[in-house]
């Protein structure tokens, strides 16, 4: 029985996290049509290609600090309500350039909206700073240099997401040295529309000690070992895998064979409207479908909490709460 677990989440695209609903409040707001993105109360994409442009389009009907701060409190306070004690939210300052508002406020948005969601829930968040792959790599560079030089307090780590089957992870080294050297944790998108090649890449060029996705890895048995011996956390994403296509459905997810391999994994939603899932649904999918005992799925959540980006003494206390 997942629904009452204490639950933590390391990878989720804020913009990505928006309830259709607020999508629709936001697009009255502005006068924005979203006919070609929202049918039937729902997002409407095909392939990965047009999931983004629906991404996109989401993203741009937030416009103020305090539509985020809105974003930010709405998403946390529902995943609270589902037993979340601690999330993670990936978030773009190129998006914030997009919207007109700049990086600074864009987080400073972000940031007011988690510490209203921690004062109503207790839930403790931190936002990662992340590189968009098809915006190449001077641009990423331009992403990390941002979240180098510390810009909020929430900001405690990097990542890097967007297409992956553009550029070579070897192009974005630069960006993560400057991240890496600003103390910031680092993971990166890597094993989800590419394959095995690319979780070895990440390990050999970024030496991350989480993956977004990294699932692919399972192609390879000795990259399957080799994540389980340097002990690489993946934040794996069920939902979204199935609903992407990378697997054809949760029995052929190979988050079973990583975990018994001795992978250190955690459960993810990722997009999760987007992918018609939520965390709540990602821990009762483990359990229910995929077979995960209570203990195992406690083991996920307890490995997200010692993975977090966070400082000891956070660490301690959320683990305590476990
Ligand atoms: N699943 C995903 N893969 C890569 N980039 C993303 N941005 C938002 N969701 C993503
Ligand atoms: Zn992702």
């Amino acid at each position: 029985m997942t629904k009452t677990m204490p639950k933590a989440e390391l990878h989720c695209h804020i913009e990505g996290a928006t309830p259709p609903a607020l999508a629709a409040a936001q697009a009255k707001r502005y006068g924005i049509d979203t006919s070609a993105f929202i049918k039937d109360g729902q997002y409407s994409w095909q392939d990965f290609t047009s999931f983004v442009q629906s991404y996109d389009a989401t993203a741009n009907l937030f416009r103020r600090e305090e539509d985020y701060a809105l974003l930010a409190e709405t998403y946390l306070t529902e995943i609270a309500a589902a037993g979340a004690i601690y999330s993670e939210l990936i978030a773009s300052p190129d998006q914030g350039d997009a919207v007109g508002i700049g990086a600074d406020a864009y987080m400073r948005g972000l940031a007011e909206g988690a510490e209203r969601a921690r004062a109503k829930t207790g839930i403790e968040t931190r936002l990662l700073v992340v590189g968009i792959r098809h915006f190449g790599p001077e641009r990423v560079v331009k992403a990390a240099e941002y979240a180098a030089r510390r810009p909020h307090p929430l900001i405690t780590g990097f990542n890097l997401a967007g297409e992956e089957r553009m550029h070579r992870v070897a192009d974005f080294t630069r960006a993560f040295d400057i991240a890496r050297d600003a103390g910031l944790g680092i993971t990166i998108h890597a094993g989800e529309l590419s394959g095995a090649f690319s979780v070895r890449d990440a390990l050999d060029h970024v030496r991350p000690s989480r993956i977004s996705h990294g699932v692919r890895a399972i192609e390879d048995a000795d990259l399957v070992k080799r994540l389980a011996d340097e002990g690489t956390v993946l934040e794996v994403c069920p939902g979204s895998n199935v609903a992407l296509g990378v697997f054809k459905d949760f029995q052929s997810h190979p988050l079973r064979a990583l975990h018994d391999a001795g992978v250190r994994v955690t459960l993810n939603s990722d997009d999760p409207p987007f992918f018609h899932t939520s965390l709540a649904r990602e821990y009762e999918v483990a359990s229910t479908v995929m077979g995960f005992s209570d203990a195992e799925i406690l083991g996920m959540t307890r490995t997200a909490i010692e993975a977090a980006f966070v400082d000891e003494p956070t660490r301690q206390k959320l683990l305590a709460r476990l």
